[in-house]
């Protein structure tokens, strides 16, 4: 048996503002801040001692861990960053405002870019301010690797090698892994190791700064599916509100 637990960054400048951000690199609200330290706490009280950190390459998850431990007092706990942990690249919608946008496309083509399965928004222009293209970060991945766009089936197919070849290591060895990340590198993680199909993932909403913990079985399923939020009664109310962004 192992521990998993998954952590999506507190609220950051963008979530509050309501713009779509995928890989763009902005940083933690001071509500966001507060929600990284509340998720240390809540890791703290629980009695879930992380052994090792896995996170994306974007800061707002970077700081999450390290608001979290810090208030955990496990500052010293080893972390590794990959970018196929990294929020869905949102393609053409980066930068822009969900209210907005919904108004202007329709509901239905706002929710289809939004959590369908398998259709991408369309891709984001190399030129465009809010393109990674040739950011440093991202200089050792193959160049056919680097996304313009991308849908959650996109996200499942990066994230999961990553799964694979990182992280179930380290819970094959015993550790308990923490993985601060996105709220839909976390929805393509959490469908794999709970099975969810194509259609019912568009249901699944993760909410900022509450820990998911998940007791992971030999074979690295879930003892119970859905896991435990650690503070179930916020994320309910959190998740209602991830659900209704967008609307005005
Ligand atoms: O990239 C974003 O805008 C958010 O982090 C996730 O947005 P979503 O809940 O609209 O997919």
């Amino acid at each position: 048996m192992s521990t998993l637990v998954l952590l999506r960054h507190g609220e950051s400048v963008w979530n509050a503002e309501g713009l779509f951000t995928g890989w763009v690199d902005v940083n933690l609200s001071e509500k966001g801040e507060e929600e990284a330290r509340k998720g240390g706490r809540l890791l703290l009280d629980a009695g879930v001692r992380p052994d090792v950190v896995h996170t994306s390459l974007l800061k707002r998850a970077i700081r999450t861990a390290n608001l979290a431990l810090d208030e955990a007092d496990l500052n010293w706990l080893p972390i590794r960053r990959s970018w196929r942990l990294n929020e869905r690249h949102y393609g053409a919608l980066q930068g822009k405002d969900k209210a907005q946008t919904r108004a202007e496309f329709g509901d239905e083509q706002f929710m289809t870019w939004r959590r369908s399965y398998d259709t991408p928004p369309p891709p984001l222009a190399d030129d465009n301010e809010f393109s990674q293209v040739g950011d440093r970060r991202y200089a050792d991945l193959p160049p056919e690797l680097m996304p313009r766009t991308e849908c959650l089936a996109d996200v499942v197919d990066r994230m999961l090698p990553y799964w694979y070849d990182s992280i179930v290591p380290d819970l094959a060895a015993g550790r308990t892994v923490l993985v601060a990340a996105h709220g839909n590198s976390l929805r393509a993680l959490v469908k794999h190791l709970d099975g969810i199909d194509d259609d019912t993932i568009a249901g699944l909403n993760i909410p900022t700064g509450i820990p998911l913990l998940y007791e992971l079985n030999d074979d690295f399923t879930p003892r119970k599916t859905g896991g435990e939020y650690l503070d179930p009664e916020a994320a309910k109310q959190a998740i209602e509100a991830v659900k209704n962004q967008g609307k005005k």
